[in-house]
C-alpha cells in the first residue's frame, strides 16, 4: 500500500482545557498519512486518480478551526474520521502536536491510527 502524506501542517485555532486558552489562538502541527494506491495516478499522471494533498489540507484546516476544542485527542479523532469518510483511503495515521504547551519540552502530542470499519 502507498501513502499520501502531509507533514507539519500548521493550524492556528482555539484549543485547550484551561480558561485562559479559550480566548487565544494556539498553533497545532499535524502530520497526516493516508494509505491509498497511487499506481494508477502515477501510470496516467492524473491528479484525479490520487488524493490531492492541497484539498486534504484545506478540509482539515476548515474542520479544526470551525469550533473551539479542549483536547488534542479530539482534534486527532475528528480529523481521522473526516479523512476516512471523505477520501479514498482505508487507513490513516494522524499526529497532532501542540508545540507551545509545555515550557520544558520542545513539543507534546498524540498519534492515532484508524481504519475504515
Ligand atoms: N493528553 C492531553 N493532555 C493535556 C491536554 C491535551 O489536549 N491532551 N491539554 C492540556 C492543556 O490544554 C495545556 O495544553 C495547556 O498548556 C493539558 N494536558
Amino acid at each position: 500500500m502507498d501513502i499520501v502524506f502531509i507533514k507539519q501542517l500548521q493550524v492556528d485555532t482555539v484549543i485547550g482545557v484551561y480558561d485562559w486558552e479559550k480566548t487565544i489562538q494556539q498553533r497545532l502541527l499535524l502530520d497526516l498519512e493516508l494509505m491509498t494506491d497511487i499506481s494508477n495516478a502515477a501510470k496516467q499522471d492524473d491528479i484525479r486518480q490520487t488524493l490531492d494533498y492541497a484539498v486534504i489540507a484545506q478540509r482539515v484546516i476548515g474542520l479544526i478551526t470551525a469550533q473551539p476544542l479542549e483536547l488534542i485527542e479530539t482534534v486527532a479523532e475528528r480529523v481521522a474520521q473526516l479523512l476516512l469518510n471523505e477520501f479514498a483511503t482505508t487507513q490513516v495515521k494522524v499526529s497532532v502536536q501542540k508545540p507551545g504547551a509545555l515550557e520544558q519540552a520542545e513539543t507534546v502530542g498524540v498519534t492515532i491510527v484508524r481504519s475504515r470499519s
